[in-house]
């Protein structure tokens, strides 16, 4: 039995159908994945911030995160979304327990360093998998929202993709983005190309070319630093198209893999 950590992207939440639950509970029942979600939910904090006439800043697909933006964030994340996932699991006929990352303090978090101007975004510096693995040998799948407390009870708004990336590390679990997009794209001569592979160093390089911005940014730093740590595997797979995660979880391919290694594959 592997743990597979599926990030749920805030871009497709809304939009998965039925049959993306349904092949999560498929999954668990093969027996051969324990899925754990980890769930994000920018634009529906970003809708609320301005619904609100609360001004919503982003850096490096980092929202500014004030006093009063995050008790937005937490009742968007832990409230809203986390809930809607948890019960469309249990709609698709599986077991489901929603929770964030103050609950059974499952995640620590500390001030990210290069956080100066971002307010409340932390990192993760812990993660207690006790409980993910007492729900996950009842054969209920965890479903967690990315807000953490630090050692002082501060808490803070923590990415999706870094949560979940973290989540994977402590799980030596496969890490699963699923967002609205069929993976890396480059462009060449006006034209995009899905990635079917890409290695560190190319991604390095799309940064710099800012060829990858905004919130993808997050996902594939989530992606080296859990590679790093012993996750063996990351992919990025587009969560419309509902055959994705069964083919990749069987071998097949989709999406784009995320690797340390240097060979570089593009779909034909
Ligand atoms: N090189 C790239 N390839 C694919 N998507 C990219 C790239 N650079 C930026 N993006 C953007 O990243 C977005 C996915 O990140 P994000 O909006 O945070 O998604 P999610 O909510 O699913 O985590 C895509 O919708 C796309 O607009
Ligand atoms: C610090 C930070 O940016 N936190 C994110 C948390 C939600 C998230 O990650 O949502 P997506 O997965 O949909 O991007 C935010 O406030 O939007």
């Amino acid at each position: 039995m592997t743990y597979l950590v599926i990030k749920c992207g805030g871009s497709v939440l809304e939009k998965l159908p039925e049959s993306f639950y349904e092949n999560i509970i498929k999954l668990q029942e093969s027996g051969q994945y324990q899925p754990v979600i980890v769930h994000g939910g920018g634009p529906l904090i970003s809708s609320l911030l301005n619904k609100l006439n609360i001004k919503v800043t982003f850096h490096d697909g980092l929202r500014v995160t004030t006093e009063e933006v995050l008790d937005i964030v937490e009742m968007v994340l832990s409230g809203k979304v986390n809930k809607h996932i948890v019960k469309n699991l249990y709609k698709a006929g599986g077991k489901a327990f929603g929770l964030s990352g103050v609950d059974g303090n499952l995640l620590t978090a500390a001030p990210i360093e290069e956080g100066g101007n971002l307010g409340f975004v932390g990192k993760i510096v812990d993660v207690q998998t006790d409980g993910l693995k007492l729900l996950t040998e009842q054969g209920t799948i965890p479903v967690i929202s990315p807000i953490a407390l630090d050692a002082k009870g501060q808490r803070y708004n923590i990415n999706g993709d870094t949560a979940a990336a973290a989540v994977a590390k402590a799980l030596k679990a496969r890490l699963c983005f699923i967002s609205d997009i069929p993976g890396i794209w480059v462009e060449t001569e006006g034209k995009k190309t899905v990635m079917k592979q890409i290695t560190r160093k190319k991604i390095l390089q799309l940064i710099d070319d800012k060829e990858i911005v905004g919130g993808m940014v997050p996902k594939v730093k989530g992606a080296m630093e859990s590679l790093k740590d012993g996750v063996p595997e990351v992919v990025i797979l587009n969560g419309l198209d509902d055959k994705s995660l069964l083919d990749y979880a069987n071998g097949g391919e989709a999406g784009t893999k995320i690797t340390l290694d240097e060979e570089v594959v593009t779909h034909a």
